[in-house]
């Protein structure tokens, strides 16, 4: 028996659903749908940060997955199904997208995100109807989504652990499986729980009730008429030329009760969508939650920095869990501005709140406290109070350029040296930031050929430190400003090995650059303009000895990949602001790093990824 009369519409259809989740099939085969499957064979890899929503995305790559299908089985036996159903499911927070973790690790850090918070899971669906016409596809899309909300428990280190165990999160979008054992880590859901578990059934039935019943003036019963859909319904994506009409079998309208067909024009198709019963709703557009988050996201950025700057993480680092009051008086603030500092920081994932008190999260213990191993505290702390100053004027410096608007923000051009403290704030930045990469441009390249390496701006020594223990034969000269190297010493870390590190002053456009087999420019060259990154490269090029290299390391783009992550993707694209906003240089691709390489005389010039952030061109000095 068919409960939903939609459903039977569909009946005596070809229709294949374009996925290989066992839920999906499950979920249409239980409400009566007889279907073929085939899954798709499309590859998820759509530039997240493309997409306008995190809706838009999980729709198009849901309609991706079903035309694959479809063009797949059309060239194959020139007989396309009738009807394709493509879905794709994911879950977002904090304004990024997870989808099936890759590994453990992976799903260690999905469910780590969503312990004890809430996060939506959206799922496109596209229906696709084909036809063939003189021997070629025609397609007619209609597309939607669903969002459910879900939030999950508190969840200990040991539970995640044993769930990650049980191997149920790995084929799973967001790590989890809420119709089984992930059942137990959800406090609550709003919405379609099917939804959640990989098919919105409910938003399906109404879109074929909208499909194939159209209300017909008067009829509340809509649902339960044999008519066809308006065409405009649909997204016409047929690959048969000028074809911008449905396919005929589609395209008739079919009369509505009482009505000679042909005699009436039929209902114009507005702006609006029917449900089951055949009620009109107001058909609103997607709901632009990334638009949203772009929006409000400084404030969030500002909510960071403001509990760095006041040592909320160290203190709770130090003696969390503590409640609002005490953790208000250690910091010497207000308890009514450090309780709502402390919910803003709990709800973006900073930190857990617990009936015991705030405490830190993982990653605040590891990046956000000021004196951790791999503390970012001091980018935090400049970001705050030079960047975010510069970025107020960004207008100021699209309009007029970069001068102006470091007028506005009183930075000089050259912002280091107004006062020592400002030098060394710049330097803990960027040492959280250098040591947070080292170990990645350190081993990009097996540098054991070379036996001394010059790193010019290697400010605090965090890249020499990394090269000098990855490569024991190899002597390190740090070159640097001399204000940098007089604070340099500050920031040698005890214990490690420094007889092969040595720190030498100078300006390398000017001064005598050391003598060495491999000079280094790790974020360097985004800084300058192009007049002056030649000038460097000649005085690198003349000093390099035939053998010899130059490694680069920049957050360039490599050309032939996909961006691979949202974030580095974002990050990437914001970097010309911070040079239009910092100083006359701008960012460059890999292939362009390259091709400046073999301009300057090096040969052999390879790239290679270095983490998410950077990627590093080493090219060999060829004889001259
Ligand atoms: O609570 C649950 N959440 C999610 C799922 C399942 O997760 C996957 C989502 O992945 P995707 O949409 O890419 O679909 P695939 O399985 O890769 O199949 P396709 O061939 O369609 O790409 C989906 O299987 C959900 O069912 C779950 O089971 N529970």
């Amino acid at each position: 028996m068919v409960l939903c009369p939609v459903i039977g519409k569909l009946l005596h259809k070809h229709v294949v659903l374009a996925s290989a989740s066992p839920r999906r099939q499950e979920i249409l085969s239980n409400a009566g749908l007889r279907f073929e499957v085939v899954p798709s064979r499309f590859k998820e890899k759509l530039c997240k940060a493309s997409f306008p929503t995190p809706s838009a995305y999980a729709v198009e790559t849901a309609k991706q997955k079903a035309l694959e299908v479809a063009r797949r089985m059309h060239q194959k036996d020139l007989r396309a199904p009738d009807v394709v159903i493509g879905a794709d499911t994911i879950v977002t927070i904090g304004g990024l997208i997870l989808e099936k973790p890759v590994d453990k690790q992976d799903a260690y850090r999905m469910l780590s995100r969503l312990n004890g918070k809430e996060h939506s899971v959206f799922t496109g669906v596209v229906i696709v109807h084909c036809s063939d016409r003189d021997g070629r596809l025609h397609t007619e899309v209609l597309d939607f989504y669903e969002e459910t909300t879900v939030k999950f428990s508190e969840l200990s280190e040991e539970l995640l652990w044993e769930y990650i165990d049980s191997g149920e999160p790995m084929d799973k979008a967001g790590g989890y499986g809420i119709q089984a054992l992930g059942g137990m880590l959800v406090e609550h859901v709003r919405g379609d729980f099917l939804n959640v578990v990989g098919f919105p059934l409910n938003h399906f039935c109404k879109k074929l009730a909208q499909l194939y019943c159209p209300p017909c003036p008067g009829d509340a019963w809509g649902a339960e008429r044999d008519s066809i859909p308006a065409v405009d319904t649909f997204e016409d994506l047929s690959d048969v030329e000028g074809g911008g009409g449905s396919d005929p079998a589609w395209g008739d309208r079919g009369s509505c009760g009482g009505e000679e067909a042909g005699a009436a024009p039929p209902p114009a198709p507005g702006p609006r969508d029917t449900d089951l019963n055949g009620a009109v709703e107001e058909k609103r557009p997607p709901f632009p939650t990334g638009l949203l988050e772009l929006m409000e996201g400084f404030k969030a950025s500002k909510a960071l920095f403001t509990a760095c700057k006041l040592n909320v993480f160290d203190v709770l680092r130090d003696q969390g869990p503590l409640k609002a009051v005490d953790i208000a008086r250690k910091i010497n603030a207000s308890v009514r501005g450090t309780g709502r500092l402390l919910e803003a920081c709990a709800a973006l994932g900073l930190l857990h709140k617990t009936d015991a008190g705030y405490s830190n999260t993982e990653a605040a213990d590891l990046h956000l406290v000021s004196d951790g191993a791999h503390s970012l505290h001091g980018l935090a702390v400049y970001n705050d109070s030079h960047v975010w100053d510069l970025f107020t004027h960004l207008d100021l410096a699209a309009r007029d350029g970069a001068e102006q608007a470091r007028g506005a923000a009183g930075m000089k051009a050259d912002r280091l040296f107004q006062s020592a403290e400002t030098t060394l704030l710049f330097m803990r930045a960027m040492h959280g930031l250098s040591k947070l990469t080292a170990r990645d441009v350190a081993t990009a390249f097996d540098l054991s050929r070379f036996t001394s390496a010059c790193d010019l701006g290697g400010c605090t020594g965090a890249l020499a430190h990394e090269l000098a223990r990855e490569y024991p034969r190899l002597q390190v000269t740090v070159f640097d400003l001399p204000d940098i190297i007089e604070h340099a010493r500050a920031f040698q870390p005890d214990g490690q090995r420094t007889e092969h590190i040595r720190f030498v002053p100078g300006d390398f456009f000017t001064d005598a650059l050391p003598r060495a087999q491999l000079y280094v420019l790790s974020r360097v060259l985004h800084d300058w303009p192009d007049d002056r990154v030649h000038h460097l490269l000649t005085r690198i090029s003349s000093c390099c000895e035939p053998g010899g290299g130059v490694l680069v390391a920049e957050a360039a783009a490599m050309e032939e990949e996909e961006a691979a992550a949202a974030a580095a993707a974002r990050r990437r694209g914001l970097q010309p602001l911070g040079a239009l906003l910092l100083g006359a240089g701008r960012p460059r691709s890999a292939r362009e790093l390259g091709q400046l390489l073999r301009r300057h005389g090096f040969r052999d010039v390879r790239v290679a990824p270095a983490g998410d952030l950077l990627r590093v061109v080493l090219g060999t000095r060829a004889a001259p």
